[in-house]
C-alpha cells in the first residue's frame, strides 16, 4: 500500500470523524455553513428534490421518512429514485476580491519573411508551400540567427508562437549543408528530446515536412509504447534527427547496442523546464553522460514558454556560454524600440528570471466558483452549452488522473451523449449539436492514444478529456475552449494547459473550476500576472433550462420560462439524478466512482507545499466531493476497494498499479499522478546492459 493511499485513508476516517461539518477554506473549526440568500429562495419541495425519474409524474412529494422508506422499496421497482439537496449546505461562494494585473504580452508576428534569412531556397519554399507560412514569429525571428552562427540558446517565448520551426529550421539549414552529405548509417546528428509521445509525433511530423527536399537526411522517432524491437531495428538503419522522449531514449541508451551518439551536434530539448522537473532529471543525466561521452562540442538549444531561472542548473551542465531570448522580457525591459520586432537578444540569462509569463492576446481566461457537491453537474451544464447549443466548439478538458479521465469520458457519455451508440470511432467530424467525447491519458494503449490523438487533431468539433499528458507543446488547431476541472499544481502549468488555445493569433477561451476554498488561486495567478474573470455557476447552470431531458415533471408543473433560478435548480437535480442512477445501477459502477474519487483524493494530496494553503485536503468535505463522482453517500469503506486493475467492472489498468507499486516518494507519485509523461518503458529500465566506455576526462553527471 503506498503512502498517498495510507494518507488518504486517513483523511477520510478524520473526514467522517467531522460528521459531514464543513470546513472553514482558512483552516479555522469547521463551520456548518448557510447557503446564499438567493438559494434560500429555492422552494423546500426542490430542493429536498424528489426528483423522479420519466414516467414517475404521477406521484406527489413526500415526508421525508416515507421518502426514504420508498428508496428501500425502490432498489426493485425503482419507482423514485432521492438525490438528497445539491443547493444545501453548501459553502458560501467567496467574492473575489483582486486587483487587474497587467499580463505579460508578446507580439507573435513580424512582417519579416524568411527570404531575409541565409537559408536554402528549397527549404524557404518548403516553409512557403508545405507549411504555408511566409512571414517569421518573432521568436524565429530572434532565434533562428543566433543558432544558424552556431551558438547555444535558451528561448523563452508564449505557447503557439512557433518555437518548433525556430529550431527546425536553423536545424535543417545546416544539416543539409554539410559536407560530405549526411548518410542515413551516420546515425543521430541531432536529438531532439520532449516530453510526451504525441509532441514527440508532432515534432516528427514538422520536421519530416521541413526535410521533404533533402531526402538524405531521414529523421525518426523513439517513443514509449511502440514496440522497441522495431525501434532498434530503424536505429540500426540509421536516423539523422533523433525525436525521442527521455525515458524510451535512456531504455535505449542502456539495452540497445547500435545507439551512439559520436556525430550528434545538437541537442535540443523542447519544454525543457518540464524534461527537468524531478521525474525527468535522472534520464537527463543519463542522456547527457551518454552524449558526453561521445564527443566533446555540441550545440545545445533549450526552449519552453515557461523557462525559469530553476531551468539554469540544466543550463549548467548542458549549454556553453548561451544566449538567452525571452521575447516578453524584452518587451517588458524599457520602451519599445521604434521597431517592435526588432529587439536584441540577450546574452545574459537574467531574463528567465522573470517568473512572469506571457499570455496569449486573444486568449480570455474564466474561472467558475462551485461548491464541490455541484462540480459534475456544472462541467455537465458547461459542456452543453458550448457543445451542443452553440455549437463549433471544440474542448478539452483536463483532469488530475487517469482513472478520473476514464470515470468522467464514461459517465458523460453514458449520461450526456447518450451512449456509445453516438459515438462513431474513427470519425474525423460530428453532426452539429451532437457530443464527440474522445480521451487521452497514459494509461492507454499507445496504439490508441495515436489514434485519439490524430482524431482530435483533424476534428473541427469534439471534446477531449485529458490529463496532463496534453498539456505541453501540443498544436491542435481550432480549439475554442480550454476547461480545467482540476486546477493544475503551478502557474506554469496552467499557463501551458490554456496555450493548447488561441494559438498564433487565434482566438481562445479557457475556464478554470474552483471549489470555494481554492478561491486563493486566483490570487496566486494574479501575483504571476495573470488575470482571470469570473463566470457565475448559476449562468452555466441555466444552460439546462435549453435541454427537456432535464425537465421535471410533476403534476400541473407550469410551461419552462427562460432563467427560473428555481427550475434551474430542479434540473441541475433531475441531471444529477441521472448521473447517480447511471453510478448506482450495479455495484461494479459505485465501486468504479469510488476508485476515482480515490484517485482525485490521491493527486489533491500531491499539490506542492506551497499551495497546501489553498488545496489541502482537509478544506475538501467527502460526501460533497462523493456526489461529483455520482455517489450518494460518502463512501465509509475506500479501506475495502480492491487493488487497481483487479476488479472485473472496473477498468483494468495494470500499468499504474505497477506504477504504484514502484513509486517511492512523494515527489515521483505527484509525477504519476499528475502529469504521467512516462516512456510507457519506464518500468522495464532495469534490464539494462551497461553502457559502453566513458570518455576518460569527459564530465559525468551524477544519476
Ligand atoms: N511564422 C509562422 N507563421 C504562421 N504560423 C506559424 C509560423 N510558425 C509556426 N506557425 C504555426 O504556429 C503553430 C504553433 O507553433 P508551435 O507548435 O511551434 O508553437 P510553440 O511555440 O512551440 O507552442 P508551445 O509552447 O505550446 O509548444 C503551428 O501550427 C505552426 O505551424
Amino acid at each position: 500500500m503506498n503512502s498517498c493511499y495510507l494518507f488518504c485513508l486517513l483523511i477520510l476516517k478524520q473526514s467522517n470523524a467531522l460528521k459531514r461539518k464543513l470546513q472553514s477554506p482558512h483552516g479555522n473549526p469547521p463551520l456548518k455553513r448557510q447557503c446564499k440568500p438567493s438559494v434560500n429562495t429555492f422552494k423546500k419541495c426542490a430542493t429536498e428534490a424528489e426528483v423522479r425519474e420519466k414516467g414517475s409524474s404521477s406521484q406527489k412529494s413526500l415526508p421525508k421518512k416515507q421518502l426514504t422508506d420508498n428508496r428501500n422499496e425502490s432498489q426493485k421497482s425503482k419507482p423514485f429514485v432521492k438525490t438528497s439537496s445539491l443547493f444545501r449546505n453548501n459553502p458560501d461562494i467567496p467574492e473575489i476580491h483582486r486587483k487587474a494585473v497587467q499580463q505579460v504580452q508578446e507580439d507573435v508576428f513580424t512582417t519579416d519573411s524568411f527570404n531575409q534569412l541565409d537559408l536554402h531556397p528549397h527549404l524557404i519554399s518548403t516553409i512557403n508551400t508545405v507549411l504555408n507560412i511566409s512571414s517569421m514569429t518573432s521568436v524565429q525571428k530572434q532565434t533562428i540567427p543566433v543558432l544558424l552562427q552556431g551558438k547555444d540558446a535558451l528561448v523563452r517565448s508564449q505557447t503557439g508562437s512557433g518555437k518548433t520551426l525556430a529550431y527546425g529550421i536553423p536545424l535543417v539549414q545546416s544539416l543539409q549543408g554539410m559536407e560530405p552529405k549526411i548518410q542515413r548509417s551516420d546515425g543521430p546528428y541531432a536529438l531532439v528530446l520532449v516530453p510526451t509521445r504525441e509532441l514527440a509525433l508532432q515534432s516528427f511530423d514538422t520536421m519530416q515536412k521541413l526535410l521533404k527536399p533533402f531526402a538524405w537526411i531521414v529523421p525518426g522517432v523513439l517513443m514509449g509504447g511502440e514496440k522497441r524491437k522495431s525501434e532498434k531495428a530503424r536505429l540500426r538503419k540509421g536516423i539523422n534527427i533523433l525525436i525521442s522522449t527521455p525515458g524510451r531514449l535512456v531504455d535505449h541508451i542502456k539495452s540497445t547496442e547500435c545507439i551512439h551518439f559520436r556525430r550528434t551536434q545538437w541537442l535540443i530539448i523542447d519544454e525543457a523546464d518540464r524534461i527537468l522537473d524531478l521525474g525527468f532529471e535522472k534520464d537527463v543525466a543519463v542522456i547527457l553522460n551518454a552524449l558526453n561521452a561521445e564527443r566533446d562540442t555540441r550545440q545545445n538549444v533549450l526552449l519552453s514558454a515557461t523557462l525559469t531561472e530553476g531551468v539554469t542548473r540544466l543550463a549548467d551542465i548542458s549549454l556553453n556560454d548561451p544566449i538567452s531570448i525571452s521575447i516578453a522580457d524584452e518587451i517588458q525591459k524599457g520602451p519599445k524600440p521604434a521597431s517592435n520586432t526588432d529587439r536584441q537578444a540577450s546574452s545574459s540569462s537574467d531574463c528567465m528570471k522573470q517568473e512572469n509569463f506571457a499570455v496569449p492576446e486573444k486568449l480570455k481566461q474564466y474561472i467558475v466558483m462551485v461548491p464541490s457537491k455541484l462540480r459534475l453537474v456544472t462541467l455537465a451544464a458547461f459542456i452543453l452549452e458550448k457543445c451542443k447549443f452553440e455549437k463549433h466548439h471544440k474542448m478539452i478538458i483536463f483532469f488530475s488522473s487517469c482513472e478520473q479521465v476514464e470515470f468522467h469520458y464514461e459517465l458523460l457519455l453514458k449520461v450526456l451523449a447518450g451512449g456509445p451508440e453516438s459515438q462513431q470511432p474513427g470519425r474525423s467530424s460530428v453532426s452539429p449539436g451532437c457530443l464527440h467525447f474522445l480521451r487521452l491519458h497514459g494509461n492507454m494503449e499507445q496504439e490508441e492514444r495515436t489514434e485519439v490523438f490524430q482524431e482530435f487533431l483533424k476534428s473541427k468539433t469534439g471534446i477531449l478529456l485529458c490529463t496532463d499528458v496534453a498539456a505541453r507543446g501540443l498544436d491542435l488547431p481550432q480549439v475554442t475552449w480550454i476547461i480545467q476541472y482540476n486546477a493544475p499544481a503551478s502557474p506554469a502549468e496552467y499557463i501551458h494547459r490554456i496555450g493548447r488555445t488561441a494559438r498564433i493569433g487565434c482566438h481562445g477561451n479557457s475556464l478554470l473550476v474552483l471549489a470555494p476554498s481554492e478561491a486563493e488561486y486566483v490570487s496566486l495567478l494574479a501575483s504571476h500576472k495573470i488575470n482571470v474573470s469570473e463566470i457565475k455557476m448559476e449562468k452555466v447552470l441555466s444552460s439546462l433550462m435549453k435541454d427537456d431531458r432535464f425537465k421535471l415533471h410533476r403534476p400541473g408543473s407550469k410551461k419552462s420560462c427562460g432563467t427560473d433560478p428555481q427550475e434551474v435548480r430542479e434540473r441541475a437535480t433531475v441531471l444529477q439524478t441521472k448521473f447517480e442512477n447511471y453510478i448506482h445501477s450495479s455495484e461494479g459502477t459505485v465501486q468504479w466512482a469510488k476508485k476515482a474519487l480515490q484517485s482525485f483524493l490521491c493527486a489533491y494530496t500531491t499539490y506542492p507545499r506551497n499551495l497546501k494553503h489553498i488545496f489541502h485536503i482537509k478544506s475538501l468535505h467527502l460526501g460533497h466531493v462523493a456526489k461529483s463522482f455520482g455517489l450518494r453517500d460518502a463512501p465509509q469503506n475506500l479501506t475495502a476497494l480492491p487493488a487497481a486493475g483487479s476488479k472485473k467492472k472496473t477498468k483494468p489498468r495494470p500499468k499504474r498499479s505497477d506504477l504504484l507499486r514502484k513509486t517511492h516518494g512523494k515527489h515521483r507519485l505527484a509525477e504519476i499522478l499528475r502529469s504521467e509523461y512516462s516512456s510507457g518503458m519506464d518500468t522495464g529500465v532495469s534490464k539494462v546492459k551497461k553502457k559502453k566506455q566513458r570518455k576518460p576526462g569527459n564530465q559525468q553527471i551524477p544519476t
